[in-house]
């Protein structure tokens, strides 16, 4: 069974992204599409991505606006049907609710805080922190506007698990194995330690994509997956 990875194809060329795709497609669940190549291709990178990949096109716009404009381009990409569709919590529940009732078919999720930002950032922007609080009180938001899924870092999936419950998806950015680069992530963990936390479904980039050989990067990561799951079973 495929990895319950999200590979982030963060490319600047439609090329780049097609060959990223077919490289991990056979390892990993899921390929998430994102602000860098959707406003540049439209949907035009979504079938391109697809192909003949047997995979889910998560497209990660991060909508943040009012609700009856988030309506309107939730209503719009829906029709590409993506598996999953992001916008910020932060834009309230009348926006989520809109981006809910517009794309039925599209589970929405909801990003609480970015893992680029740490506590001190979040008091930079007046956000009532720490992060783990920020991220259950938007949390519980979304989840009672309609959100199916929650955007988090995976030091938050057991306190929101708790919150939400069992059939809230939980996304998890900010993995990186063990010595990798953190990038701009803040809030980050192993993949193997987003996994025992909890997490339904893990968002990584460039640990995959940055690699000599993406294809290999992403197999290596989902037998570790598997490893991990077999010795939690254990
Ligand atoms: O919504 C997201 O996917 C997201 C939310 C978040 O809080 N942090 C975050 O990094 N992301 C996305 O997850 C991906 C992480 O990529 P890497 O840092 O390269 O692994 C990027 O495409 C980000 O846009």
């Amino acid at each position: 069974m495929a990895a319950p990875i999200a590979v982030a194809i963060d490319a600047p060329e439609i090329e780049t992204a097609a060959r990223w795709a077919s490289a991990v497609a056979p390892h990993v669940s899921t390929v998430k599409v994102g602000l860098e190549l959707y406003l540049r291709y439209g949907p035009e990178v979504i079938s391109t991505v697809r192909g003949a990949n047997p995979v889910s096109v998560f497209l990660d716009l991060k909508l943040h606006d009012i609700p009856a404009t988030v309506a309107g381009a939730a209503r719009n990409v829906a029709r590409l049907k993506p598996s999953i569709l992001t916008v910020h919590a932060a834009g309230g529940a009348d926006m989520i609710k809109a981006a809910v009732q517009a794309a039925p078919d599209t589970r929405i999720a909801a990003v609480t805080v970015l893992t680029s930002l740490d506590d001190a950032a979040l008091e930079s922007i007046g956000m009532r922190g720490p992060a783990a609080d920020a991220a259950r009180r938007l949390a519980v938001l979304a989840v009672v506007s309609g959100a199916q899924a929650l955007v988090c870092s995976p030091h938050e999936v057991p306190a929101l698990r708790a919150e939400v419950g069992p059939d809230v998806q939980l996304i998890t950015p900010g993995v990186r194995p063990a010595g990798a680069d953190r990038g701009d992530q803040a809030r980050v963990a192993t993949p193997e330690e987003a996994l025992a936390a909890g997490a339904d479904l893990l968002v990584i980039g460039r640990p995959i994509t940055r690699a000599a050989d993406p294809g290999a990067a992403a197999a290596s990561l989902a037998a570790a997956l598997r490893r991990a799951e077999a010795a939690g079973r254990a």
